[in-house]
């Protein structure tokens, strides 16, 4: 664990505030891989060699990456990619708590306890689309900026499952049309019986001439 505050400050100035993401070094000058959570806890990138793990144990090495950290490029390696909604909908419950904010998929797990709305709220919507939640309660810009940091992927919008509410335009456009359609039905089978019922009082009104 790195104490020097120096560390700290340098990286909170080269990142954004980010918990718990892994980031890759592509260290050039020495090709040396390996990962650093920006909590400033070191750890060797799991396929490093020994040789390159042990380099990064020792100290001098440590601070030579540190330093050098402007001049290296950093790719996340929170494995982010496209997910399935059904992926997505195994990780509901804490401590593995995923969900979805138009079309993104973040991983709150650890933010569960730090969210100002409480847990209760994020619980009720892990493994799901929670976008409209979300949207209902007027997060601030402060709270939008806050989801990149929880970011892992997106969701195969065609693997969402259909909504079944009648909320929306398109929906209600939909009832009408069933609406119409039932009249149509309706007028199909009575217009021919209006037409018999005229048909028979005209004749009936001959007859009485
Ligand atoms: C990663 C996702 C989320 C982040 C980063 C986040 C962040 C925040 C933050 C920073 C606040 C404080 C108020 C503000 O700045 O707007 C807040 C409040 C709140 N959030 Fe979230 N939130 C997230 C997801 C959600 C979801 C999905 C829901 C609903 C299911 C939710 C419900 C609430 C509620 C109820 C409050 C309290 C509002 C109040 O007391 O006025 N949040 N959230």
């Amino acid at each position: 664990m790195c104490t020097d505050t120096n560390h700290f400050k340098l990286i909170n100035t080269i990142l954004p505030k980010k918990k718990n993401l892994l980031y890759y070094i592509n260290y050039t000058t020495t090709s040396l891989d390996t990962l650093f959570y920006c909590n400033c806890l070191w750890t060797p990138k799991p396929k490093a060699t020994a040789a390159a793990a042990a380099k990064v144990k020792n100290s001098h090495t440590h601070n030579k990456l540190f330093w050098a950290l402007p001049l290296i490029i950093f790719e996340e390696m929170t494995d982010r990619r496209v997910y399935v909604f059904d992926e997505v909908a195994r990780h509901d419950k804490r401590g593995d708590t995923w969900l979805i904010i138009s079309g993104k998929v973040y991983d709150v797990s650890l933010f569960l306890d730090d969210h100002p709305g409480g847990d209760e709220v994020l619980l009720a919507v892990t493994g799901k689309d929670a976008t409209i939640d979300f949207d209902e309660q007027n997060h601030s810009e402060e709270a939008r900026k806050m989801l990149v940091g929880y970011y892992i992927g997106d969701v195969d919008i065609s693997t969402l499952p259909v909504e079944h509410e009648d909320t929306t335009e398109e929906a209600a456009a939909s009832a009408g049309i069933q609406t119409f359609g039932g009249l149509v039905k309706i007028l199909q089978f009575l217009i021919p019986l209006i037409i018999l019922g005229l048909a028979l009082a005209l004749r009936q009104y001959k007859n009485k001439e």
